[in-house]
């Protein structure tokens, strides 16, 4: 499964760890990249000097690749596009809006930016910046998403660009990796699965509210705002779903807002907001980041033994 996006990025396995705010911090993102796939820190809205720890964090403990996702929302962002430049980070993600103005500085300092895109069009216009692949994020992740299912969404960006792209969305084992290859990505983003590493900080409850999800608890809030979320469902939803019957749309934006620090720092998991994917119904337990690479990478390797084996037996 060693695709030319492994090359590129220098990742022994095709497997990136989502950059999700508060959640994907140095000891989850060192974690991912010492097992050989690509660790993401989420910077989301935290200031430069806290998102320079979290590099020095990954750094004590690998020397491999790694990546600082950037929240493009973020008041912060012209110092982080800083740190990321002084602190020679190899590679960047971003997240949240359109990363042209920023394009020229990163690339002259020889970052290596994937962008989260959210339409074709949108891919089409970064490509001329040179960028070295982008995530195609269907609308079964978690937290802010857009209007396509990953299925629709990777083929279609996969035919709009002639770069890599990386499938985001749904996916955490090892068919969803496949299915991700015959879409046309070269590598998958997970955030999900990983929230529910063993080195991933986020508080117990949250972890286990993924876990104890079942497949239809993943639900949006936020569309009638613009800015569709999606979260397991819980106290805050049914309010926030009540505000948007009543057409109360600006209070349901301050309510969103810190939502997100509640559930992973405090473990409010009623109060607070709980982003996760609709694949937290097969989220079932809290294991090592090397583990849930390990385990993908045989289950699809498995997969392909037993179709080659009934191949060969006539069988398909
Ligand atoms: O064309 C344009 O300018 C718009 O461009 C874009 C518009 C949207 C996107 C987009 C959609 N999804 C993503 C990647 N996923 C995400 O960014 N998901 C996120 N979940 C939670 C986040 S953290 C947070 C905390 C508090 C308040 C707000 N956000 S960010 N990017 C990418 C580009």
């Amino acid at each position: 499964f060693y695709t030319p996006l492994c090359e590129k990025l220098g990742i022994r396995y095709p497997i990136i760890q989502g950059g999700m705010a508060w959640v994907a911090t140095g000891e989850l993102a060192g974690a991912v990249s010492k097992a050989g796939g690509l660790g993401v820190i989420g910077a989301g809205r935290a200031p430069a000097e806290e998102i320079a720890e979290e590099i020095d964090k990954v750094r004590s403990m690998t020397e491999n690749p790694f990546a600082v996702n950037l929240m493009l929302m973020s008041e912060h962002i012209d110092e982080l596009i800083d740190l990321v430049v002084s602190k020679e980070v190899p590679i960047v993600t971003t997240g949240a809006g359109n990363p042209g103005k920023y394009m020229e500085r990163l690339q002259s300092a020889g970052i290596k930016v994937v962008p989260v895109v959210s339409s074709a069009a949108l891919a089409r216009r970064l490509v001329r910046f040179d960028i070295t692949a982008v995530i195609a994020e269907g609308n079964e992740a978690g937290g802010h998403i857009g209007e396509m299912g990953t299925i629709a969404l990777v083929p279609q960006i996969a035919d709009s660009v002639d770069i890599p792209v990386i499938a985001a969305g749904g996916i955490a084992d090892g068919r969803g990796l496949l299915a991700a290859f015959h879409l046309g990505a070269q590598a998958v983003q997970m955030g999900t699965r990983f929230v529910c590493a063993a080195e991933c900080q986020a508080a117990g409850e949250y972890k286990n509210a993924i876990i104890d999800a079942r497949d239809r608890d993943a639900v949006v809030t936020g569309r009638s705002t613009g800015h569709p979320v999606r979260t397991i469902k819980n106290k805050l939803t049914r309010k926030l779903h009540k505000l948007e019957e009543n057409g109360k749309e600006d209070e349901l934006e301050r309510e969103a807002q810190g939502a997100l620090r509640r559930a992973v720092i405090e473990g409010d998991i009623e109060q607070g907001s709980v982003m996760a994917g609709q694949i937290s119904g097969m989220i079932e337990r809290e294991i090592s980041s090397e583990k849930i690479i390990e385990e993908i990478i045989a289950e699809a390797e498995e997969i392909l033994a037993s179709d080659c084996r009934e191949f060969r037996e006539g069988k398909k």
